[in-house]
């Protein structure tokens, strides 16, 4: 007998087999990568079958006038742009028997896939984004994890926090085996706060020690992006696209992330995995937070008007290199403990942004650092110094295109594993700033818009992930691979199956 590929009535390679056909053999085959040889030489792995099932197809049963039976298998079909979808290739065999072998040993294999999770929580905060998180869930995804056979849990949120509260408080975690976000970066915080908060105390670790130890979460995170940035979600996947969410948790993937962690004066504030931003990131959220009712596009309007107001903070800015721990053999450097390699740095910013990440979203597909890693244990500190309107302009425009953002005379990035940002006291700071560049004219007639602003008072907030901090004078720490997302880096571009 044959097994038919379903409308080109393709042979299913190696599988043209007569009499009985034995476990064994099909789970060879399995093994040997369930080869789908078609014309095009498209291979489907065992790891990216989302299920297969028993399907009826009657009316080609009479068009050939035999008695077929059919089953299914749904697969992961890359299109473009990382873009995930549930493809399906049907097959046909006249031996009942047979086909049920088959479907028996593709669902023992996928059973033997034991990163799948088999339970989840599910959190949908209904006003992220366009408001859109309820509706994508019920189309996109839960159809998706129906056909996996993945039992969820779901909770639409009443109010802020409620979905933080929940994981810090009440949910039993060891129903679950991951715990799925339906929002935007937000939300995502919501997420990691009650789960990184839980562990901790679970373990009895206290956060507010800056050198705690944290004990790194088991449960994975999935997001299904709705939000109005939905950068975590697009840095990690290469896309913001819920169905290509919803399969990336499926079949089970794994990435571990950097969480930094935040605090004030030895108390602990938050924790980021994306962007924590003063100066300009910072007054863009703090104005974006009156305009909520326009959704994403407050974020536009906010960062016009940021940009035309042109303000720049001072402060010190003291961090910790990446490559601290390397050293040379002639750096005079004897074997001691406490803080060594820290470098300090005075000065008037306009930005200064830690990226964990690349932060690449729809805004900027490369981020605001392209070449971040996800879980190094570092973070991107990026300084972009007092400079002209255009000259800033030309930086910002340089993250939506392949110029190198950080190739200017005020902008500075270095890898890190902490930092610390003090702003100037206003008795303290001082009257000039030695490092600003001598030619540095401000080429806009805007200057009007500065007449009240006193740059040795100013001060901005920190921007963390999208939420605002209520403290200026901050510790960071990069804590290395704290949690795991259903995810797995952004993949190389394969040859991609064009979308039917
Ligand atoms: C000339 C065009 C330049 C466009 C430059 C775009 C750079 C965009 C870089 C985006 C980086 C996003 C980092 C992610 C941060 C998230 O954790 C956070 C929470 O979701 N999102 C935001 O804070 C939301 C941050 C949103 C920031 C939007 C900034 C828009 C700037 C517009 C400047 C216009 C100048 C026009 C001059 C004529
Ligand atoms: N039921 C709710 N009512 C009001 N606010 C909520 C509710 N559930 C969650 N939130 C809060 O809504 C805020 C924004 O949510 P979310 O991150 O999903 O969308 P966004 O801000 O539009 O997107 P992004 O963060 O990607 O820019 C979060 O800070 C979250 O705490
Ligand atoms: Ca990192």
């Amino acid at each position: 007998m044959s097994f038919l590929y379903h409308h080109k009535l393709m042979n299913l390679c190696t599988c043209n087999f007569s009499g009985s056909y034995h476990q064994a053999a099909v789970t060879t085959e399995l093994n040997r990568q369930f080869n789908l040889s078609t014309e095009h030489g498209q291979t489907v792995k065992v790891c990216e079958i989302v299920a297969v099932h028993k399907t009826e197809d009657e009316a080609d049963a009479q068009a050939r006038k035999t008695v077929l039976v059919v089953f299914a298998v749904s697969y992961v079909r890359r299109t473009r742009q990382h873009l995930w979808r549930c493809a399906d290739v049907t097959f046909h065999c006249a031996d009942q028997q047979i086909c049920e072998q088959w479907v028996q040993v593709i669902n023992e294999q996928l059973s033997l896939l034991t990163n799948r999770p088999k339970n989840l929580l599910v959190y949908i905060n209904p006003y992220g984004g366009k408001r859109r998180g309820e509706r994508i869930y019920e189309q996109k995804v839960a159809p998706v994890f129906r056909q996996a056979g993945i039992f969820t849990d779901v909770i639409v949120t009443e109010r802020a926090n409620h979905a933080r509260d929940h994981l810090k408080m009440e949910a039993n975690l060891d129903d679950y085996d991951g715990v799925v976000c339906v929002g935007g970066d937000g939300m995502f915080s919501e997420i990691l706060h009650g789960l990184v908060t839980r562990i901790q105390t679970d373990h009895g670790v206290d956060q507010n020690q800056p050198d705690a130890e944290l004990v790194p979460c088991s449960l994975r995170i999935g997001i299904i992006p709705a939000g109005s940035t939905d950068c975590i979600c697009f840095a990690t996947q290469g896309t913001n696209d819920p169905v290509t969410s919803a399969l990336h948790i499926v079949v089970g993937d794994s990435q571990p992330m950097d969480v930094c962690s935040v605090h004030h004066n030895g108390v602990f504030l938050k924790y980021s995995v994306s962007l924590l931003g003063y100066g300009f990131y910072g007054d863009v959220l703090t104005d974006s937070e009156r305009n909520r009712w326009l959704g994403p596009a407050r974020y536009d309007l906010s960062g016009f008007k940021t940009f035309l107001s042109h303000n720049y903070y001072g402060g010190t800015v003291s961090f910790l290199p990446a490559d601290d721990n390397v050293g040379h053999p002639r750096d005079k450097l004897q074997c001691r403990s406490g803080d060594r390699g820290w470098n300090v740095i005075h000065g008037k910013f306009i930005a200064i942004n830690s990226a964990s990440m690349s932060c690449a979203c729809p805004r900027s597909p490369k981020g605001l650092s392209p070449s971040a890693h996800l879980a190094d244990g570092t973070t991107d500190l990026i300084l972009v110094r007092k400079c002209s309107r255009l000259d800033f302009f030309r930086h910002l425009l340089r993250h939506t295109n392949n110029d190198d953002q950080f190739d200017h005379w005020f902008v500075e990035v270095h890898r890190v594993r902490k930092f610390r940002f003090e702003p100037w006291h206003p008795d303290l700071a001082p009257l000039e700033d030695a490092s600003e560049h001598p030619e540095s004219p401000d080429l806009s007639p805007i200057s009007s818009l500065q007449e009240t602003y006193d740059d040795r008072t100013a001060e901005s907030s920190w921007n963390c992930d999208g939420e605002i901090l209520h403290h200026t004078a901050i510790q960071v720490s990069v804590q290395c691979q704290l949690i795991r997302l259903f995810a797995r880096g952004i993949e190389e571009q394969q040859d991609a199956e064009v979308a039917v």
